[in-house]
């Protein structure tokens, strides 16, 4: 099975003393896929990809990394897989960018150093700059450059942390960019990021991580799992007694106010907002706006996150 798969982990737990960081968590990510790692500050993101990028030992459970198995003896043969691309790039500012990515194909032991750096330096578009010295980069470009040495050793899993922390919109578009670059490339993507956003954008799957596995899948099929389909509808007026206008839809499950209309909660939205519209109509309101509701991924992260934050501040 982990032949299949990039990533395999099943029941992982990490505990630092009688701190439970990462508690029975499991999920499988494929081979080329682009996987989101979301979750709120302290949720074991961090530690769930530095037990994978087996810099942490895990209290139980196992993993695969690219058809290997997690353990001690392996760990040299998974870091030669897997690249981590940290949220702060630790470049040697004075050292020219081909310095750095030479000091660091040195550290990996790397044959064909030169190849490995003209192809990663082509891949993030910084053929230009190998001679400039990374500290008089701008941090998006510092990050490019970061992003070329995590692919320094061609890895078959990526991790990125926070790839566009502290990134300006166009310095983001960039990243975004490079992302779907490399996942046309065949790169598996294992990205960290509290932009949901950026995971809606850029995953194929999310798994949504507060100690626990909350909630994986497409952001898609979580918005349907999570979300009772609905309509928005937004009119010039309120009406004088929705319940006459709704009430006598049997398509319609029920209805709220909202600052500007009604959300009204149906189980078809293509076949009940022909009935909406003509009942709003035929009762004389303008309608302004008739459309399915669209929860975004953010939605549903605080729709489940919300709870646990609450229940751990009391
Ligand atoms: N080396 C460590 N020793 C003790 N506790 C730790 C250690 N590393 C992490 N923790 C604790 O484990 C929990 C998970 O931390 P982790 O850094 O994995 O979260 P995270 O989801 O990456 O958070 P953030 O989004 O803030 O980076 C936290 O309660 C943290 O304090």
């Amino acid at each position: 099975m982990g032949g299949e798969s990039a990533l395999l982990v099943e029941h992982l737990t990490k505990r630092f003393g009688d701190r439970t960081a990462v508690d029975d968590v499991s999920f499988e990510v494929g081979y080329g896929e682009v996987f989101g790692f979301l979750g709120p500050n302290g949720a074991g993101k961090t530690t769930t990809v530095r037990t994978l990028g087996t810099l942490l030992v895990p209290s139980s459970g196992s993993a695969t990394i690219a058809g290997i198995a997690l353990s001690a003896k392996n760990s040299p043969a998974i870091r030669s897989r897997i690249s981590i691309m940290p949220e702060s790039p630790g470049l040697y500012s004075r050292l020219t960018v081909m310095e750095n990515l030479e000091c660091f194909a040195g550290l990996y032991e790397l044959d064909d150093v030169r190849g490995r750096i003209d192809r990663a330096l082509r891949a993030v578009n910084l053929g230009n700059r190998a001679g400039d010295q990374c500290g008089s980069l701008s941090k998006g470009l510092r990050q490019r450059v970061a992003l070329a040495r995590a692919l320094l050793n061609d890895p078959a899993v990526l991790f990125l942390d926070e790839p566009t922390s502290g990134l300006d919109p166009v310095a983001t578009r960039e990243v975004y960019g490079l992302v779907d670059s490399l996942r046309e490339r065949g790169v598996t993507i294992f990205l960290t990021t509290h932009r949901l956003a950026e995971a809606e954008r850029l995953c194929d799957r999310v798994a949504i991580l507060s100690t626990t596995l909350r909630l994986i899948g497409r952001p898609e099929e979580l918005r349907r799992r999570l979300f009772t389909p609905s309509l928005e509808a937004r009119l010039r007026e309120p009406l004088d007694d929705p319940k006459s206008v709704f009430g006598e839809l049997p398509e319609v499950e029920g209805w709220e106010h909202t600052p500007s209309g009604y959300t009204i909660t149906v189980a078809d939205p293509g076949a009940a907002a022909p009935l909406v519209a003509r009942a709003l109509v035929g009762a004389g309101a303008d309608i302004l706006s008739l459309a399915e509701s669209h929860h975004s991924l953010e939605d549903i992260y605080l729709e489940l996150i919300d709870d646990d934050v609450e229940a751990r501040s009391q």
